[in-house]
């Protein structure tokens, strides 16, 4: 993988206020169905600053997951494909990950005022990794946490 290499993009249509509670963001995630190791590759993922705003999720193209971790760190995963419909709770951490063979389309609507909260990431990370090898996929533990 070339170190400038995109990975991911993000599309969003950011009509509504920043400012206002209520209004709305509309996205589109876009990953690549790359493998860097066998790991599959995966947004950033963050919580929202403010915990008391949701998302909705839902998948458009492609095979992938939803890696959840609540802030116990307790880390659980949802199928993504097209048609699939997620809600996210304002104190779920939310990641997805390409584990399919194109390229992984993701809608989003979330309200203007969450923000993205990626420094909980860092100091408390995802408990799994997840790998493909020989087309199957496979849930690396790295953490001391609780099950998937
Ligand atoms: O920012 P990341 O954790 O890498 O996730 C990528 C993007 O996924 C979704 O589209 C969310 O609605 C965006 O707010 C987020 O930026």
């Amino acid at each position: 993988m070339l170190d400038d290499q995109v990975v991911y993009d993000v599309y969003s249509y950011t009509r509504g206020n920043p400012d206002i509670p209520g209004h709305l963001y509309w996205g589109l995630t876009v990953l690549k169905p790359l493998l860097i190791n066998n790991e599959c590759n995966m947004t950033k993922g963050h919580f929202h600053e403010d915990r008391d705003c949701a998302e909705i999720y839902f998948g458009i193209q492609g095979e992938g997951l939803l890696l959840l971790m609540d802030e116990s760190g307790k880390c659980w995963a949802e199928k993504i494909y097209e048609g699939s419909l997620h809600y996210i709770d304002g104190h779920i951490a939310h990641r997805l990950v390409n584990t399919g063979e194109k390229d992984l389309k993701v809608g989003a609507c979330w309200p203007t005022t969450a923000g993205h909260d990626y420094q909980a990431i860092e100091d408390h990370p995802f408990p799994y990794r997840v790998l493909k090898r020989n087309g199957q996929i496979e849930f690396l533990k790295v953490g001391n946490q609780n099950e998937l």
